[in-house]
């Protein structure tokens, strides 16, 4: 079956190709059907989706003019994480840039729909021609035991990208998205404790979990070294987009094609948007689900979780020879 949107057609349904972007959060996307995509929690970022519909089109135009030689292919380079840390952001500026294809809803294959098979996974990638680099972003995969081998699996010369962020500003991110959905939940001050008046941080709560990124990593230099990892800081996508991103293209192998030229700052938002350097056309933002207002946390607990963190932190910062100053 064919299904097309705003011009964009494709075999498999619509949303999965970018038409909208589905974004993680504990829950996250499952590509096998768009009624799977409609029925689970994912944010479906609106203003996120304007961009990938003008992108949807304009691939659409342009895969007219292509020729015969571009076909599937698996991703040679993944986003893998960390949920909350930029990752949307990420994944849409390198969208922009002409060697790279990325499919723009998460995929979840590796955690979630890895028994589907690899031709499944591949059925959900955008055509490339050889010259092209193929791209997914799945959030959850950093965190998930089973996800680095199995990538290794595919291949073990996958190159693989981490957005990370201060793991208490990502806890609290993280609660906020899942508040928003969920508004009668504990509050963020309860959920960090396993026992309150013990004061033991509860670090099976996924919002901490998640953010002991050394603890993970671990995990990932099993199976890969550590070139053939990134760690992009979520901080500098927000305050110096076009530096992060040279970082980024330098890792894959790109041209330097995203430059400061395509980013344009929005003070109402607090963030950088995109723009196409040549022509008037008006900057795109991620939509209103990304810079949520996060609630004010007691100062106290605060400090208990920068206090928890710290020593994950410079584990970090020692195997990554990066220290991001989260502290
Ligand atoms: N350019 C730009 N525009 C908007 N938002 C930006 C941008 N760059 C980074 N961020 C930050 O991205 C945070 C959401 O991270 P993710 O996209 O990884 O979230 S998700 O895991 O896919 O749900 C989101 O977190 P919150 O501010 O807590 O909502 C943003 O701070």
């Amino acid at each position: 079956m064919i299904y097309c949107c705003v011009g964009y057609c494709s075999t498999v349904p619509s949303l999965t190709y970018g038409s909208r972007s589905s974004d993680a959060d504990s829950q996250g996307a499952s590509l096998g059907a768009s009624r799977d995509l409609l029925n689970n929690d994912n944010e479906l970022d609106s203003r996120g989706d304007e961009w990938s519909e003008a992108k949807a089109l304009e691939d659409n135009v342009m895969s007219a003019s292509l020729n015969e030689s571009e076909s599937k292919k698996l991703p040679q380079a993944i986003i893998i994480g960390v949920k909350k840390g930029g990752t949307r952001a990420l994944l849409e500026f390198l969208r922009l840039h002409p060697d790279v294809r990325a499919v723009g809803a998460e995929p979840h294959f590796f955690d979630r729909n890895y028994d589907k098979g690899l031709e499944w996974y591949r059925e959900l990638m955008p055509k490339s021609s050889d010259g092209q680099l193929t791209m997914e972003k799945t959030p959850s995969y950093f965190v998930t035991k089973e996800v680095p081998s199995r990538i290794y699996t595919m291949s073990k010369d996958t190159k693989l990208i981490v957005v990370v962020r201060d793991p208490v500003t990502r806890a609290i991110s993280d609660y906020t998205q899942t508040h928003s959905k969920k508004p009668d939940i504990p509050s963020f001050e309860s959920l960090t404790f396993k026992n309150v008046s013990a004061g033991l941080i509860d670090t099976t709560w996924s919002a901490v979990q998640i953010g002991m990124y050394a603890k993970h990593l671990e995990r990932w230099l099993q199976y890969f070294p550590m070139d053939q990892l990134l760690f992009v800081s979520g901080e500098r996508l927000i305050s110096d987009p076009a530096g992060e991103m040279a970082r980024v293209q330098d890792f894959l192998g790109l041209r330097r094609v995203i430059t400061e030229k395509y980013f344009h700052f929005n003070p109402a938002k607090g963030f950088p948007c995109l723009k196409r350097p040549e022509g008037n056309s008006k900057p795109h933002c991620l939509g209103k689900t990304k810079g949520r207002t996060h609630p004010n946390i007691d100062p106290e607990v605060v400090q208990r979780l920068r206090d928890f963190y710290r020593p994950f932190n410079n584990k970090f910062y020692h195997l990554t020879g990066h220290h991001f100053d989260w502290d």
